[in-house]
């Protein structure tokens, strides 16, 4: 088995602001990340996603606090300790950017609007590896071919502007892959593009996968896009993971309600029976200062029962990698009833 990249154990994150009290956003994660694989972060809007990523790269909003856990990275000079590194000092410097990268669905948040997509390329290249700006350039122009930007040599010389969304997009994957990162970090990529251009992105993202043997954390609401993907999926519910695991194993039995609806609320094109049953997840995700104390899903479980509001559900292991956080795990509803 290969050794794991990045290990987050027991990481949580709160928010601070002067008159209100601190918002959880992260609650207790555990996630794994292995060279060559992808995991996908999956989850709705505002369930802590971005902050579990951007805290790989320490790159939180200044009243966010990691107020618990370790992000073990196996960086280029041993392991390291993110979580306890400070997020301007040299050591973080030399992961952000260059061992750990980042990609996000809008491409003009890396890219600046003033500069040829090849002096931004350029001038990652000679900050991280040393290189004079001629070989650099080569190298700019290889990696853009690399990630399919057609006529590379004189596309280099392009302005973001000049681009169509999907080459601006391949601009800021090669931007990302500049110093051959150990992790990419992806944050819903894809999202903001049309069909053919998304599979075209995933396509290239998986190939670059098999050459570089990068590890990947993959961001998105979309199971379509985990299916096509990931080898790995963790369900963020209202910042806890409430279901981890194989991809296929947790697609073929998911057993966390929250999964289980996320999957009935996907409409499947080949089988129009189930499409008849589809059923959209009622209710809206509390925000995070009404969590509820005890599982973060109670207030739209269908199955919710005695302990679910109070008692926080501990992690369970399944058969495989597949573990849940659920009282009807360990507890059947007819008991804690009875
Ligand atoms: N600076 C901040 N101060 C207070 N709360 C914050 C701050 N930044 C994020 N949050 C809260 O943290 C929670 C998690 O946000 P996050 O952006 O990680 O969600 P997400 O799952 O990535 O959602 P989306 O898919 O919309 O990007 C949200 O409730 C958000 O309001």
């Amino acid at each position: 088995m290969t050794a794991p990249l990045l290990t987050i154990n027991d990481m949580s994150i709160i928010f601070t602001s002067p008159d209100e009290p601190d918002i959880e956003a992260v609650r207790q994660v555990d996630l794994t990340l292995t060279p060559g694989k992808t995991l996908a972060l999956v989850g709705e809007s505002g369930c802590g996603k971005s902050v579990t990523a951007r805290a790989v790269l320490r790159l939180l909003d200044r009243n966010a606090d990691i107020r618990t856990g370790e992000i073990l990275f196996e960086g280029e000079g041993g392991k390291v300790d993110i979580a306890r590194l400070k997020p301007d000092s040299d050591a973080m410097r030399a992961i952000r950017g260059a061992q750990v990268s980042m990609i996000f669905q809008e491409p003009m948040s890396s890219l600046s609007p003033v500069h040829t997509i090849g002096d931004q390329i350029d001038e990652i290249i000679i900050l991280h590896e040393r290189l004079t700006p001629r070989q650099a350039r080569e190298r700019t122009i290889a990696l853009l071919d690399q990630v399919g930007v057609p006529g590379a040599r004189e596309r280099a010389n392009a302005y973001p502007f000049e681009l169509s969304g999907g080459l601006r997009q391949r601009a800021m994957i090669a931007m990302a892959l500049a110093c051959t990162p150990k992790l990419l970090i992806a944050d819903e990529p894809t999202t903001a593009l049309d069909v053919t251009t998304q599979a075209q992105i995933l396509d290239l993202l998986r190939q670059l996968q098999d050459d570089y043997g990068m590890a990947m954390l993959f961001i998105t609401h979309d199971l379509g896009v985990v299916a096509e993907i990931a080898d790995e999926i963790a369900v963020m519910y209202l910042g806890d993971v409430v279901e981890q695991g194989d991809v296929f194993d947790v697609f073929r039995a998911p057993r966390h309600p929250y999964t289980q609806a996320l999957m009935n609320s996907v409409p499947r094109l080949q089988r129009k029976a189930e499409r008849e049953r589809l059923s959209p997840i009622k209710g809206n995700v509390p925000s995070p200062k009404d969590r509820p104390q005890g599982c973060a899903f109670t207030s739209r479980c269908p199955f919710a029962f005695e302990p679910c509001a109070d008692t926080r559900p501990a992690r369970t292991s399944l058969p495989g990698d597949h573990v849940a956080r659920c009282h009807l795990l360990t507890r059947t509803r007819a008991e804690a009833m009875a």
